[in-house]
């Protein structure tokens, strides 16, 4: 890890070192500055930045085709909206703490319940259907044992006000419109939907109370991460019998729709919600992207309908996103009964996704011209020479030292800018400045005054 020993005045306010008469300030200390970012974080220095934000540019696209609105909320929330008692990794995570007011404060898990307290703070003045998305930062308190992050950056979509599976369709027709914008196709991925309302059949058949149902679920999604017999004894601590542990985990394993109405019937609320959504995606035109997965739960005791999770097919990498229907969130929060719906994107999996399919696009900054004077007296020439492109859109690198023209050839390739603007003293006492385009090797003197107009002909 990269340190510098810096020596660091320790200077105190009066306050914390207290009346005059405690005594001189304490000697100065050597501290040592640790040029990396806290565990478990990420600087994004230029290069980095470019691919999130080509990330970022993607999801705010694939947002705005779907006339979602774009909404964000402080990093740091009350505790009170993530403390749930279902067990769920999330919330034994919080990045949490006593601030100095002594209040409860969390650096936000997940975006889901601030989005909810926005709209219960909006009350009856807002519109319905509430179509809103964010990319905001999230983080967890891992033990760095596991060496994991402990932030990543989520693109949300929820749709709220809509209790119908149309807004799920939707949802997932916007994930699969990212995806194809991006060059993953049906081939590379694919995404798996349930519904939580066949575990609470299955439940109901076996009297489990409706408050073990969160709890289940968020043991259940385990599944495919710990053993199944794992799984059966966390079900057994929760109060599951025997027979409901084996119901439930047998019917993670139906296979299809059909199998789910043999076993539920066919007029079961999970049968009959997965079959209109199926339908409504085969219209929609999208159904080689999905498939039917009773063992999809996914990990948020909130959800209470579908449930839905993008995965690549080579079987390599974690969930990609996830998603579901939270039709109760709004009302335990002291809300009105809302039907809502949403997913959450991380931006990790998908890159090493991009990064496996080489799909990644090649960024570089984009830079128009690099003006340049060649004597130092002309420097204040440069900045008028700059501004005038600038202010016609042009985006100007202003060299802002003494450089050789070779210096100036050389940085003008590493940023790919398409034309070197020289100021030259003969040159501008003609009222011109030398014009050289980088792409076709043309080189020109040009009038001051005609400067934009050369550069947009050279734009052609
Ligand atoms: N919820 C959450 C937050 C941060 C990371 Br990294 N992963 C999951």
């Amino acid at each position: 890890r990269m340190y510098a020993v810096v020596g660091a005045t320790v200077t105190t306010s009066e306050a914390s070192r207290g009346p005059a008469s405690a005594g001189p300030p304490p000697p100065i200390t050597e501290e040592s500055i640790d040029y990396n970012p806290p565990r478990g974080t990420r600087d994004f220095a230029p290069d980095e930045m470019r691919l999130r934000s080509w990330l970022f540019q993607r999801f705010r696209e694939v947002s705005r085709l779907f006339a979602f609105e774009e909404v964000d909320f402080p990093v740091l929330e009350s505790e009170a909206l993530f403390v749930r008692k279902a067990g769920e990794e999330i919330t034994q995570q919080l990045y949490n703490f006593e601030d100095k007011s002594g209040r409860r404060v969390s650096l936000r898990p997940e975006l889901t319940p601030s989005l909810a307290r926005l709209v219960l703070q909006k009350g009856k003045g807002l519109p319905f259907p509430v179509k809103w998305f964010a990319i905001g930062q999230c983080w967890r308190y891992e033990r760095m044992t596991r060496g994991r992050r402990r932030e990543h950056y989520q693109w949300n979509m929820d749709i709220l006000g809509i209790s119908g599976v149309e807004a799920e369709a939707e949802l997932l027709a916007a994930i699969v419109t990212f995806f194809k914008k991006v060059g993953i196709t049906s081939e590379d991925v694919g995404i798996r939907v349930s519904n939580r309302k066949v575990l609470q059949s299955v439940l109901g058949r076996f009297g489990v109370p409706n408050e073990s149902f969160a709890a289940v679920c968020v043991v259940v999604d385990k599944i495919e991460k710990i053993a199944r017999d794992e799984v059966e004894g966390e079900l057994l601590k929760l109060g599951v019998s025997k027979d409901a542990a084996d119901g439930i985990l047998s019917a993670l394993s139906l296979r299809t729709l059909a199998e789910l109405e043999a076993l539920l019937g066919s007029e079961n609320e999970a049968a009959t919600e997965l079959k209109q959504l199926f339908a409504l995606v085969d219209v929609y035109g999208f159904s080689d992207w999905l498939s039917f997965d009773a063992s999809v739960v996914r990990g948020l005791a909130y959800y209470t309908g579908t449930v839905f999770e993008g995965f690549d097919k080579a079987g390599k990498l974690r969930a990609i996103c996830g998603g579901g229907r939270y039709d109760r969130l709004l009302s335990t929060f002291g809300g009105e009964d809302t039907p809502a719906c949403g997913f959450g994107f991380g931006d990790a999996v998908i890159v090493e996704l991009l990064k496996e399919r080489q799909l990644l696009p090649a960024l570089q900054q984009d830079v128009d011209c690099i003006v340049f004077s060649l004597e130092d007296t002309l420097r204040p020439q440069a900045g008028l020479v700059a501004r005038t492109l600038r202010d016609a859109g042009y985006a100007v690198e202003l060299v802002l030292e003494s450089k050789k023209m070779k210096w100036a050839f050389k940085h003008a390739e590493r940023l790919q800018a398409k034309h070197l603007v020289l100021l030259g003293s003969s040159e501008w006492e003609r009222g011109c400045v030398r014009i050289k385009n980088l792409i076709s090797r043309e080189e020109k003197d040009v009038a001051i005054d005609e400067l934009v107009t050369e550069v947009d002909m050279l734009k052609e």
